[in-house]
């Protein structure tokens, strides 16, 4: 297995992948870490630090090409800019599938040809090392997914060139993803790519794995 650290200089053979990353207002975002711990913690702010700490780790990873952020949130566009991500304009209340869909279509609009590969913008954890394995192993079909930490919901679906997305995401959407035809990704040593947080047990969960600088620093600032 690849350790963290030990970078592939080249994209692989389904490379370079276009990442869509949906990000919902963070005033919205991450309802449930209302009790990850004494006080109040500072939601919006810790949901743009997974969303800068996932996007940064993506972007860090020789199989990516570039990443489209779908969003609305003003807050969100100038540090996700400032690390070399694209931010496009949300679908108005349609909802996260729309939103994927939506920046599925962005990217084609430019790559006609492009893999697509959709990820969550709440994986602090992520190591690029293991995206690249993940994304490897996804290239060899017209799409597939990954299940989250709890084997539940799903953290990353990959359509390949000329494959329309169909995202399902939305609580349990490993099955969802699983009929609708997806392959389901089932190599081992990738839980950066799986630790998804939801909740308080969640991101003590990444914090065990090892959080990006900003997750780190904002938890810090919180929870001192
Ligand atoms: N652009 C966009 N992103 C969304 C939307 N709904 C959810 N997301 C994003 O989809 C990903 C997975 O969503 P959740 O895990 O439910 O995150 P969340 O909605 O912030 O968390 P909760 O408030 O606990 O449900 C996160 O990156 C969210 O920011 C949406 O309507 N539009
Ligand atoms: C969006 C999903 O779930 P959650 O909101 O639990 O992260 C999903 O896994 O499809």
């Amino acid at each position: 297995m690849q350790k963290d650290g030990e970078l592939p200089t080249t994209p692989g053979p389904a490379g370079p992948w276009s990442l869509v990353v949906p990000l919902k207002p963070l005033a919205l975002a991450k309802s449930r870490l209302a009790g990850a711990g004494p006080g109040a913690p500072d939601r919006p702010g810790l949901a743009l630090a997974f969303a800068l700490d996932t996007v940064a780790a993506a972007l860090a990873c020789p199989a990516v090409r570039d990443v489209v952020v779908v969003t609305d949130d003003p807050a969100a566009a100038g540090p996700l800019a400032a690390l070399g991500a694209r931010t496009v304009a949300d679908r108005p209340a349609a909802g996260l599938n729309a939103a994927l869909a939506h920046g599925a279509a962005a990217v084609r609009a430019r790559r006609p040809d492009a893999p697509v590969a959709t990820l969550n913008a709440d994986l602090p954890a992520l190591r690029p090392a293991e995206l690249f394995r993940v994304l490897g192993a996804a290239g060899q079909f017209p799409r597939a997914f990954l299940a989250d930490a709890a084997d539940i919901g799903t953290t990353l679906l990959t359509a390949a060139p000329g494959v329309e997305l169909r995202p399902a995401f939305g609580g349990a959407s490993r099955l969802r993803h699983l009929s609708s035809g997806a392959v389901e990704i089932g190599i081992s040593g990738v839980d950066s790519v799986r630790r998804d947080v939801d909740t308080g047990d969640d991101l003590r969960a990444a914090l065990a794995l090892g959080v990006g600088p900003r997750t780190a620093e904002r938890w810090a600032a919180y929870a001192g």
